[in-house]
């Protein structure tokens, strides 16, 4: 019976261990997909790691020995798929971590002379420039510089570009007290256009504005006729200018010395004035201005007013350039003192301005401005005809006698 046993035990044995296994692959198809997955991944882990344990089994079996042979392409692509990679060094950030609820303590700045001495040097400066600023405004209002703009541009007709120039000049020069030079203006052109005139309006002014003494007006042809001993002239002449230079210094004021009529003034006074025009003098002279009027160079412009009449486009800059580059050379060959002058020319006056000069003077009179006698006076003056322009040859010279003719 033992003996019969045995193979049927081993039979039995079998079929259990048969239906064990059955049952262990039902199991395993129940427990679904992910269990498969991760037996799978376990599987591949295996082979990987066999794979691994063989490669380096193989290169240890063929490196049992050191050498320094350099292993070959594939070996090398080989180890850097299963070298893990080096993680990148991290720069470090340079900005310092204060913890949020701590004081931080900069370095305490050292306070530099220098750069306080700097500011103080800009604030001085500052100050200086508008302290500056403000004393040029004083002094143009001092002698009412606005005013008598005003003044000239209603009085005067015609002659914008004469009166802008002189202005300007006034300005520059008015605005402060110190000079190197005396400031000489010199109006130029035909007769009757207005230079007297603008000569008059400005001694007017400046007496108004400074004591009478600081202004003089001077007529060769007045104060020095040609029968009269020129060196007494000179002499008169030189007390004159000297008298009012050093009280208008004392006082720090500038005189205004106007002479008319300059084309008549002999040539020791013409001398005597060119010394005052000088640089190198003592400061009395040189805060001073000097007006001188002339009718010398009066052709040029004449001549230049008549070929440009129909070109309306000229700039006054332009016009201002070319006529004075016209008179400069009749000027300074009747005398060098007028290399020191500022060149003002005045053009011929129109049909229009001679309408305004004797409403003007009508009005001055005490006349009622009738247009039709006004329009009949004026046609009765010579003028120049260019195209439908016309220019009138003495200016408004003839409107005083013409007026005074109505009574
Ligand atoms: N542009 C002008 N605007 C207003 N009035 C003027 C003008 N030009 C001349 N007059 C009048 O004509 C008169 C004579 O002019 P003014 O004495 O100024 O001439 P001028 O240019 O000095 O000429 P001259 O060289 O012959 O002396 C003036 O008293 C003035 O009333």
């Amino acid at each position: 019976m033992s003996l019969a046993s045995c193979p049927v035990r081993a039979v039995v044995r079998l079929r259990r261990q048969i239906r064990n296994l059955k049952k262990s692959k039902l199991h395993l198809d129940l427990s679904g997909p992910r269990s498969l997955e991760t037996r799978h991944a376990r599987l591949l882990q295996k082979q990987i790691s066999l794979d691994k344990t063989s490669f380096f089994n193989t290169g240890l079996e063929k490196s049992q020995y050191f050498s320094f042979d350099t292993p070959s392409l594939e070996q090398m692509s080989q180890l850097s798929v299963l070298k893990p990679k080096r993680k990148k060094k991290r720069r470090r950030s340079r900005t310092v971590l204060y913890p949020g609820n701590s004081r931080k303590y900069l370095p305490i700045e050292q306070k530099s002379k220098a750069k306080r001495c700097l500011i103080l040097l800009i604030a001085i400066i500052f100050f200086q420039i508008l302290n500056a600023i403000e004393n040029l405004d004083d002094n143009l209002q001092k002698y009412d510089v606005d005013g008598l703009e005003k003044t000239m541009h209603r009085d005067i007709f015609g002659q914008k570009l004469a009166v802008d120039t002189v202005m300007d000049l006034l300005k520059d020069y008015l605005a402060t007290h110190m000079h190197n030079k005396p400031l000489v203006v010199s109006l130029n052109g035909p007769s009757g256009v207005g230079k007297s005139h603008m000569g008059r309006l400005l001694a007017k002014h400046f007496r108004s504005v400074m004591d009478g003494d600081f202004v003089l007006q001077y007529y060769a042809g007045h104060n020095c006729p040609t029968e009269t001993d020129v060196l007494s002239c000179q002499s008169d002449l030189s007390g004159k200018v000297s008298n009012m230079v050093v009280t208008a210094e004392i006082e720090e004021k500038i005189p205004v010395l106007i002479f008319d009529e300059m084309e008549e003034m002999p040539l020791l006074l013409l001398d005597v004035l060119h010394g005052y025009f000088q640089p190198n003098q003592s400061n009395e002279f040189l805060n001073a201005i000097y007006i001188l009027i002339s009718n010398i160079g009066s052709n040029g412009i004449t001549k230049y007013v008549l070929q440009n009449a129909s070109s309306e486009d000229l700039s006054q800059h332009r016009k201002r350039k070319e006529l004075v580059s016209i008179i400069e050379s009749s000027l300074r060959q009747h005398h060098p003192l007028w290399d020191h002058s500022e060149i003002v020319p005045f053009i011929l006056l129109e049909k229009s301005h001679i309408i305004n000069c004797f409403l003007d003077e009508m009005l001055r009179e005490g006349y009622y401005p009738d247009n039709g006698n006004i329009e009949n006076m004026a046609s009765q003056l010579k003028y120049y005809t260019q195209g439908e322009r016309h220019y009138s040859i003495m200016g408004c010279k003839q409107v005083v006698a013409k007026v005074n003719l109505l009574q």
